[in-house]
């Protein structure tokens, strides 16, 4: 075979698990027979025996290569001159072996001089560019990063493309070998220069595959019943009170309310959750908070100052990491409220926007499994109907919901003109029917400009009896495929502190 005989193609290496259910001659025949069906250019194929079951299999190129563990040496593929003309004598186009600075049986050039005498090809496997530069002036025809992250330390996860990029600048018949397991890493590989490409285990030995799939499955499984989420400090602070608790997955241990002190400040604030949770001390590894206004870089603004007077960029997570001395993780409550509604209440796992509808309107975006920072999700926010002469919470929610009814000669709070309205008053059926249009108008809205799979409703007014079946009234003549879906929060009040727990919980 000719060096090109590979050139820009995928080599399968067919390597079952040693000594398990699929280490035989027939199950790597037929890994290597798939693997052609389906477009592998050549396999890389291991022990004398494989490689001449395979080769009066197929046609294609073989690297192969025999694996030994030696006493004397690390060095364990292809140790041996003997290993590398069995593996030539039993038909394979390439000998691999490996090319690392360590103690050694035989040496490099020897390798190659033996493989070169039965008019066969040579891969360096190597560990490092200086190992490809030895192998290189040996006169090796390709080299390999098959041995970077497997001569001491831990293993490490992704594939070592860095590798390849500055092998590249040495030869062009660079192979990328090494922990490929997805496509994505084949073409990043591809773009860093590589000449061809080995995927092993991700195709051929299933034990490490069906590994990767139930530990990510046994790890999402605990994280959503709670079981070994750690515990963490939540905190809400919002305009009138401060919500502290401990919490661990969906599990609230410990909980306790206190009055904001609206006008003491932000470091008043801080030394009041410090001092009212100081008995939960080593009870907890991290904090989060959820905090009413707009949190930016662990800095902490009012967007709206009637909410609560927080001064502008007040340092939130540098001033409470002092103050606790742990880890501190703080998001906007209402985004923080869409992270728990999306992993633990309403959510589907589809991407969400959580709408909460209470006194103001806060709401927050969940997009690709991450909750959107900053100031996404402040819906309340935008112009209101009125040409934009207030914002839209000003508009719809709790606070216009008193003031209507008041202009309507009813002095009475959102609940009271939603238990009116539930007994026919028609001057609460007006005011509930009027909020839920522009609320209902904001979804349609959002819609168009997100496309989430759902949108969730939370909040007082959001959750009110009816208010939710008003907003669909109104959204009854959008086209279905326009149409947001609307469904009701589920973890009501505390969707925030257990939002914000869970994102601690992560590191943020
Ligand atoms: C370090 C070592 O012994 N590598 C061996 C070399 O042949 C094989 O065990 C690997 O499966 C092969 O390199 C392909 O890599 P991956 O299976 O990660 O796609």
């Amino acid at each position: 075979m000719q060096r090109e005989d590979i050139r820009n193609g995928l080599i399968v290496s067919c390597q079952p698990v040693p000594a398990g259910p699929m280490d035989n001659a027939e199950f790597v025949t037929g890994f290597a027979k798939a693997a052609i069906d389906a477009g592998a250019r050549a396999l890389r194929i291991e022990s004398v025996a494989y490689v001449r079951a395979v080769r009066s299999a197929v046609t294609v190129p073989i690297i192969g290569i025999v694996k030994r563990d030696l006493s004397d040496s690390p060095v364990r593929i292809t140790p041996y001159v003997s290993d590398a003309e069995a593996l030539a004598d039993a038909g394979a186009d390439v000998v691999a072996f490996d090319a690392t600075d360590r103690v050694r049986p035989a040496g490099i050039e020897e390798l190659v001089r033996a493989v070169k005498a039965k008019g066969k090809l040579t891969m360096a496997d190597c560990s490092s560019l200086e190992d490809a530069t030895q192998a290189l002036a040996a006169g090796v025809d390709f080299v390999g990063t098959t041995l970077s992250g497997y001569v001491g330390g831990p293993e490490p996860v992704d594939p070592d493309i860095d590798l390849v990029a500055a092998m590249r600048r040495l030869t062009p018949y660079v192979i990328a070998e090494g922990r490929i397991r997805s496509p994505e890493q084949a073409a990043a590989a591809v773009k860093a220069g590589a000449y061809a490409v080995v995927v092993g285990s991700a195709i051929t030995r299933t034990e490490h595959v069906t590994a990767w799939f139930h530990e990510a499955l046994a790890k999402a499984y605990t994280r959503q019943d709670g079981r070994s989420a750690e515990t963490v400090l939540a905190v809400d602070i919002g305009g009138t009170k401060t919500m502290a608790a401990l919490v661990k997955g969906t599990v609230i241990a410990d909980e306790i309310l206190v009055p904001t002190a609206r006008e003491a400040g932000p470091d008043a604030w801080l030394e009041a959750v410090a001092e009212r949770t100081a008995q939960w001390r080593g009870r907890y590894a991290r904090i989060g908070f959820a905090v009413t206004g707009l949190v930016q870089d662990g800095r902490w603004s009012a967007l709206n100052p009637a909410t609560l007077g927080i001064p502008h960029g007040y340092p939130l997570v540098d001033r409470a990491t002092r103050l606790f001395g742990k880890p501190v993780f703080a998001m906007n409550d209402a985004q923080a409220a869409a992270w728990g509604e999306y992993k633990f209440g309403a959510g589907s796992g589809e991407n969400l926007v959580f709408l909460t509808i209470s006194t103001g309107i806060g709401g927050g975006i969940v997009i690709n499994g991450r909750p959107l920072p900053g100031l996404a999700g402040h819906f309340g926010l935008i112009r209101g109907p009125s040409q934009g002469r207030s914002p839209l919470e000003d508009e719809t929610s709790g606070r216009w919901i008193t003031v209507e009814a008041l202009k309507a000669g009813h002095e009475a709070e959102a609940a009271k003109v939603f238990e009116n309205a539930r007994q026919g008053a028609p001057w609460a059926r007006a005011i509930v029917s009027q909020s839920a249009l522009r609320a209902a108008t904001l979804c349609r809205d959002i819609q168009l400009m997100l496309d989430p799979n759902q949108i969730v409703i939370g909040g007082g007014v959001g959750l009110a009896a009816g208010y939710i079946d008003e907003m669909r009234e109104h959204l009854k003549d959008v086209a279905p495929r326009l149409a947001p879906r609307l469904v009701a929060a589920k973890l009501g009040g505390r969707a925030g502190i257990i939002g914000v727990a869970d994102l601690a919980g992560e590191g943020g």
